[in-house]
């Protein structure tokens, strides 16, 4: 029998579809006297293994009423919503984000409006959405964050704004036609005609005849004196460099002075990187707790020295119009805040003038030239992908070597398991998506850069930060070198995960991120630190399975929401796939993408499988 409160909540949904009951029937069923499954009430499919209501159909039934999302969404096993060719009216309650193992959501042919609440975009299931024939107006939510979105059908409305940046690959069906969207056509990948976006007046691009307006002059009169002014100052900085060096070097041959002018410049620029020291090491309540203090390698900072040359590259290398116009000085002068100090340098956050904020990786000790470094970097900005941080800007010089990223306000992976709420709120779909979404990530990345030979190099959870719109995105990919890294399974095996002085062997890098993610996968199937009093996750995950305690291993917060168990294991083993010690052993990103891939696929099968 199915639940009580579900059944009422059923009942509830019908009550303000079908006002009155004036057009109902009595054959439908739909009252509490009755059950849903059992006695086949109209339009409801139930799963019979457990008696759950998977779908509701309600197509063509002359319903006149609202939708009330807060009802039926409170039955959590509801996978398919259909209300086609119905009167329906009102607007989409945002509540319709509860809905969260909705795979299907028909809405064509009825007469809603107002705008589609921003919750939609948390349908994070979602395959098939039809919103078609309908009044619904103002603009999208980003629905492109549902990854797995299959067909997006949304003519004939009073939509607005521009057309989300789908994955176009992804998608099988497209259409805003009929609408008000403005602007460039997304690429639609040559997947859709002209049909799936004409009649909107303020659309533009291809694969509309009307071409785009080339973008405007990025300056106005104003702007224009001013980046003039800024080629100015530039100019004459560099001349006045140029005088200086040529001044150096006059001194020196002459040998005039030498002594005296070396400490007046050194003496400068050790202000100037005092300065730089108690701005950048103003003490951060618990960033430095477990992480080593470089207090004694104060040198690393310093801008003195060696620098003093200035020949390197005294500006910050630009990316990305986010941090157009950004100076290295800016960086220094703006406020910064110590995030943290890991093995490979320091993170601070720095917010500009503009209220940009900035997250500013300070690489420690790395025995890289500039120019390897510049091209690395070069190599790693051409490989875009919407899970993975690019870099906004770097900085290299023979001494200094910094990344400058967005800063991502919405934690890292770390804090999401391991943090307050340990993960609590983390279910399994979730869990699954984040695991699915940085495999591929990793896979397109690993495949573009493979000849490159540039891997991630230190993947972990606190590297994996989410976005304003919670996706998962890797982040400070290519800090390090091949060479450098040790194979984590070396250290694993000694049980010793944060131990550096074992000689490890040099592997593959690429099967080192393999190894990295498999770490990942551990951590979000047994909510459990990768280190926690000396006992590495690795092993320990290990030693339970060989015992055949399995489910021993699985995160407490998972089995108490009934997740698939068949599943988690299946996840489990490419998590030990990934961990063989054996490098070679380890599948590649692609095939860890593919398998976990087929596992997201069984689990939303089995959610909207409802015959
Ligand atoms: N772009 C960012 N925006 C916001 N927080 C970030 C960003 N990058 C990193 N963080 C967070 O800041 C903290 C410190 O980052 P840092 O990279 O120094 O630490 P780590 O990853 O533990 O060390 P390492 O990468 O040196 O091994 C981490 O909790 C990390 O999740």
């Amino acid at each position: 029998e199915v639940e009580d409160d579900v059944k009422e909540a059923l009942v509830q949904f019908m009550e303000k579809l079908s006002p009155g009951n004036a057009l109902r029937d009595q054959n439908w069923g739909w009252n509490t006297s009755s059950d849903p499954c059992d006695d086949n009430w109209a339009g409801v499919s139930c799963d019979t293994r457990n008696q759950s209501v998977r779908k509701i159909t309600l197509d063509g039934f002359n319903l006149t009423g609202s939708l009330d999302a807060g009802s039926v969404c409170s039955v959590k096993s509801l996978v398919v919503l259909s209300l086609n060719d119905n009167v329906i009216g009102g607007n989409l309650a945002e509540e319709i984000s509860d809905c969260k193992h909705l795979t299907h959501f028909y809405l064509s042919a009825n007469q809603f409006s107002g705008n589609l609440p921003d919750t939609l975009s948390q349908l994070s299931n979602l395959k098939r959405l039809f919103i078609s024939n309908n009044n619904f107006s103002g603009k999208l939510p980003d629905l492109a964050r549902i990854s797995g979105l299959l067909t997006f059908f949304a003519e004939n409305n009073q939509l607005s704004g521009s057309i989300p940046e789908f994955d176009f690959s992804n998608l099988l069906g497209f259409n805003v036609s009929n609408n008000n969207f403005s602007g460039p056509v997304p690429d639609v990948k040559g997947k859709f005609g002209v049909e799936s976006v004409s009649g909107n007046p303020g659309l533009c691009g291809k694969p509309l005849s009307n071409a785009c307006p080339p973008p405007p002059p990025p300056s106005t009169e104003k702007k224009s004196k001013h980046s003039s002014n800024d080629r100015f100052l530039i100019f004459s900085g560099y001349i006045i460099l140029a005088l200086l060096v040529l001044l150096l070097i006059a001194w020196k041959v002459f040998g005039k002075n030498k002594h005296k002018n070396k400490k007046t410049g050194d003496v400068k620029k050790k202000q100037v990187a005092m300065e730089v020291e108690t701005r950048r090491n103003k003490p951060t309540s618990g960033a430095s707790s477990g992480i080593k203090s470089t207090r004694e390698n104060k040198s690393e900072y310093s801008l003195s020295s060696a620098e003093s040359g200035m020949n390197a590259s005294s500006l910050v290398v630009l990316t990305s119009p986010v941090v157009t116009g950004l100076k290295f000085e800016d960086l220094l002068r703006a406020p910064a805040e110590l995030l943290g100090r890991g093995k490979y340098g320091s993170l601070y956050m720095v917010t500009l003038d503009n209220g940009v904020v900035l997250a500013v990786k300070r690489l420690k000790d790395w025995g890289i030239s500039s120019e390897d470094f510049k091209r690395r970097m070069q190599k790693v900005d051409l490989v875009k992908h919407p899970n993975v941080l690019s870099p906004l800007a770097y900085y290299c010089s023979n001494q200094e070597k910094l990344l400058v990223y967005p800063y991502q306000p919405n934690g890292s992976l770390f804090e999401f398991l391991h943090g307050s709420q340990n993960g609590q709120s983390f279910d399994w779909g979730s869990r699954l998506h984040v695991a699915a979404s940085v495999a591929k990530a990793l896979a397109f990345i690993h495949e573009e850069l493979r000849e490159s030979g540039i891997a991630h190099g230190n993947l972990k959870s606190s590297n994996i930060l989410f976005n304003k719109n919670m996706d998962p995105c890797i982040s400070e990919y290519g800090l390090m070198v091949v060479n450098e890294i040790q194979d984590n399974s070396i250290v694993a095996q000694k049980n010793s995960y944060e131990s550096n002085n074992i000689i490890g062997q040099i592997y593959s890098t690429f099967k080192v991120d393999v190894y990295g993610f498999g770490v990942i996968l551990l951590e979000l199937l047994t909510g459990k630190l990768v280190q926690n009093n000396g006992l590495n996750l690795a092993t320990w995950v290990n030693s339970v399975v060989r015992e055949e305690w399995t489910v021993e291993v699985f995160d407490k917060a998972l089995l108490s929401e009934a997740a698939s168990e068949e599943r988690m294991v299946n996840l489990l083993q490419v998590a030990l796939k990934c961990i063989n010690t054996s490098p070679n052993e380890r599948p590649n990103m692609d095939q860890v993408a593919g398998m976990i891939n087929t596992i997201k696929e069984e689990e939303e099968r089995s959610v909207s499988s409802v015959e």
